[in-house]
């Protein structure tokens, strides 16, 4: 079986080089670039595992500005490439500098062609390991659901779950937080669906006036109502052979509970201002962030509704309470807006990874995307740190805990008492509710006097 290609970019000026360079690497497809705009052209279109890169480039051959700013260029644009610059004998400041600005390793001239294919094929390997090991990790993340990152057991459940009743037609009630997915889910859950080739039709039950929803939902005649000018179709007529996705059904308004409830027994719906009863077949997803049960005992959703959305019920649970899944989804959405907005962000500090893991994400998967999308934009160092995470730091975290706020809580209630009594403490410790030789314990505590 033939060996794959394996690119290789030699970005050198000299010509003698050059064509000394073309051919002394075995196993290597070897392009050649003689400046930065040749050199960025090759990295966009073979994508090399490893680049050698001349620092000595026109416009300024004998020095090294344009080099390095080649090496710039090209990290920003490929940053999982192997840079190998070459240096003058001698050169170790600047070959210091590029490794600095991030080249993977440098090699003074003269060019001895049997070393140079030794580091590049050194280099080659770490790049491949790089990214089998990149593979793998996401193998590792990909669940059996599009678009779903998540490795733990919680979720994969759900996963699991979505993948059993995706090709039956039974309703499905999608339970979770805000921003935990349930969107995602349903759609995910359409796609695995045979339903697929039909539309999914989405409505946000919370964001409709009542007066409208109706004729959202079913549909209205012309002349139903004023600016009735022409008969409209409804959500549930739109997602005709396909899915109905009914977000936040704890918020349908009773009246409509009840018009939803006859839909889900019967199959048929009346237009408003219509008398025509019209079969449609599709599949009900519904969700909610609500605790539809205790809507049930408080009288403002009806429990034959209830056993009707629910056939199966998926749970998502917060982000809090999956484990491991926040550093994946962290890790998965530097990846994705590394690539949106071209940046080359390698990494989190270790502080930040802490604080990803400790932080209770109450905005779960929501809040950590747009968090890793703001500091892909605005970060000014290569790894993302606390600070750009805008996340709480250990000692904002420990400045919270809860013997803290008792204390500062009773040091403003004694001062205060002690105003009011115009340090008596008698009166004081009355107005507290608690005995002298408390009071005097508390002042001792807090370093204070009666006056
Ligand atoms: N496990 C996940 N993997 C990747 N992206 C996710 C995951 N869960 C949620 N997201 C993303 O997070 C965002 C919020 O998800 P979604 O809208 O599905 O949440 P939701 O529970 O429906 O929120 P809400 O109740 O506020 O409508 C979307 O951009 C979605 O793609």
């Amino acid at each position: 079986m033939k060996a794959p290609v394996k690119p290789l970019l030699v970005v050198e000026d000299d010509p003698g080089l050059q064509s000394q360079l073309r051919w002394c690497f075995d196993g290597f497809d070897v392009s050649l670039a003689s400046d930065r705009r040749e050199a960025l052209a090759q990295v966009r279109r073979q994508r090399p595992g490893v680049v050698t890169l001349d620092l000595g480039l026109p416009p300024d051959p004998g020095g090294v500005s344009e080099g390095l700013a080649t090496l710039a260029e090209i990290i920003e644009l490929a940053p999982q490439t192997k840079v190998i610059v070459v240096t003058g004998n001698d050169d170790r400041l600047h070959a210091l500098k590029a490794i600095e600005l991030g080249a993977y390793d440098f090699y003074a001239k003269p060019i001895d062609a049997g070393t140079l294919t030794l580091v590049v094929e050194r280099a080659q390997r770490l790049y491949e390991l790089e990214s089998e090991n990149r593979r793998l990790q996401q193998s590792q993340v990909d669940t059996p659901l599009r678009g779903v990152i998540a490795t733990s057991p919680q979720m994969l459940h759900a996963c699991k779950a979505v993948d059993k009743v995706a090709d039956t037609d039974v309703t499905v009630l999608i339970l979770g937080e805000s921003g935990t997915g349930k969107e995602l889910f349903a759609r995910a859950l359409h796609e695995k669906s045979s339903r697929s080739s039909g539309r999914l039709v989405a409505i946000n039950c919370a964001a409709i006036p009542e007066t409208l929803l109706e004729s959202e939902l079913f549909g209205y005649e012309k002349g139903a109502f004023t600016g009735a000018v022409k008969q409209t179709l409804g959500k549930i007529e739109h997602a005709n052979g396909g899915t109905l996705f009914l977000d936040e059904i704890g918020d349908l308004p009773q009246g409509l509970q009840a018009k939803l409830l006859r839909f889900l027994q019967e199959r048929v719906i009346e237009r408003v201002g219509g008398r025509q009863e019209i079969p449609v077949d599709l599949r009900i997803v519904c969700a909610t962030h609500r605790d539809l049960r205790s809507q049930i005992a408080n009288g403002v959703f009806r429990e034959d509704l209830y056993y009707r959305i629910s056939e199966v019920t998926i749970r998502l649970p917060p982000l809090r309470e999956r484990e491991g899944d926040a550093l994946v989804l962290a890790r998965a959405f530097l990846d994705q807006y590394n690539d949106e907005f071209k940046r080359s962000i390698r990494g989190f500090t270790q502080d930040a990874l802490s604080a990803i893991e400790s932080y209770d994400w109450p905005g779960n998967v929501r809040e950590i995307e747009s968090r890793i999308k703001r500091a892909v934009i605005m970060a000014e160092e290569r790894q993302l740190s606390v600070e750009d995470l805008e996340l709480p730091t250990q000692a904002d975290r420990s400045a919270l805990s809860l013997q803290d706020v008792r204390d500062q809580a009773e040091l403003c209630a004694v001062r205060q008492a002690l105003a009011k009594a115009d340090g008596n403490m008698t009166q004081a410790a009355q107005l507290l509710g608690i005995t002298r030789p408390t009071l005097y314990r508390l002042l001792e505590k807090f370093d204070l006097k009666p006056n």
